[in-house]
């Protein structure tokens, strides 16, 4: 059997990124409007130091506002939903993210709440979380948004597929099953007490690994064909010393199975930042009445 194909998300999310420019020049050119992105960070984890300077750098060079505010890691979080509240009244600002995780002290719920839902680019807080479920227009994740925009991609309509999604967290496993009931994919979420995992892999044609646990799904769990879309981001070490980004698949035995398959890095890891720029666009445009942007 020939090896999967590769999805290539970091060519995928450059010509989203290029997409989006052209829609804000539009806005910019016809609205005299500059959609604008608010990126906060407590404290400074190395990790989400690179995410938030990539945010930035990627936000200018859409022809967008970006708006960095970089705080101890010692914020009170009194102080970190006084800016947040700042930031919701700035008609500057369309789009608001705090970056996660945030330091032990401060409640991540209550920071997520603090956000007007209209300007939540990420989708976390429950009036968007609750507008996906009810399918209504919602601001949605930019991880599972992504994994579904290289889903389409590779597979055109998604209808009465079977989906598993291994993983329920909030941020991807729950919001990327809504994503697929949307498309009437079959679906099925799996977590760490499904019985039986690998049989219930291997009914699906699409496979969505969210777990956070590093090459955890073989190949052999792996329906033949079938799509598999890696959203694990793990660091392990080697006996080198040196480290490896690895994903929650194990990438070797799966791609001689798969049909296609997002490589890590460079498949969902991508996909977030550009849709994150196309969530600050959407909410730009909503925010002042414009036709809805359509991607
Ligand atoms: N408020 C949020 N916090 C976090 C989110 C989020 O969506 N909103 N997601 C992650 C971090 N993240 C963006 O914030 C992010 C993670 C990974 C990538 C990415 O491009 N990864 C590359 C590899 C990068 C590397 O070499 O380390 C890839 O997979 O190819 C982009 C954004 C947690 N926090
Ligand atoms: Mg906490």
């Amino acid at each position: 059997m020939t090896d999967a194909k590769l999805i290539d998300g970091t060519v995928f999310s450059g010509k989203l990124r290029e997409t989006i420019a052209s829609r804000v020049a539009e806005m910019k050119g016809k609205h005299r409007i500059t959609p604008g992105l608010a990126v906060v960070l407590v404290g400074e984890d190395p990790a989400s130091q690179v995410y938030v300077r990539t945010k930035g750098k990627r936000t200018v060079e859409t022809g967008m506002n970006s708006f960095e505010h970089k705080l101890p890691a010692d914020t009170p979080e009194d102080s970190l939903l006084l800016l947040i509240d700042s930031l919701n009244k700035d008609p500057a600002v369309h789009g608001i993210l705090v970056q996660l995780p945030v330091p032990k002290h401060i409640d991540t719920q209550k920071v997520i709440e603090a956000i007007d839902p209209a300007k939540d680019v990420d989708g976390f807080h429950p009036v968007n979380v609750g507008r996906l479920a009810a399918g209504m227009d919602a601001l949605v994740p930019c991880t599972p948004l992504g994994s579904l925009l290289l889903l389409k991609d590779n597979l055109g309509k998604l209808g009465g597929l079977d989906a598993v999604v291994i993983g329920r967290s909030n941020i991807v496993g729950k919001p990327m099953a809504q994503l697929l009931i949307r498309e009437s994919c079959t679906v099925t979420i799996a977590h760490s007490q499904t019985r039986d995992l690998p049989s219930v892999v291997r009914r699906a044609d699409i496979v969505i690994a969210a777990v956070g646990r590093p090459e955890m799904i073989k190949g052999d769990w792996i329906k033949p064909g079938a799509t598999v879309i890696d959203v694990g981001i793990n660091r392990i070490d080697l006996p080198d010393g040196k480290t490896r980004l690895v994903g929650d698949v194990d990438f070797a035995s799966a791609v001689k199975v798969a049909g296609a398959i997002t490589p890590v890095p460079g498949g969902v890891g991508p996909m977030t930042i550009a849709c994150l720029l196309r969530n600050t666009l959407v909410a730009c445009a909503r925010q002042h009445n414009l036709p809805e942007v359509e991607f």
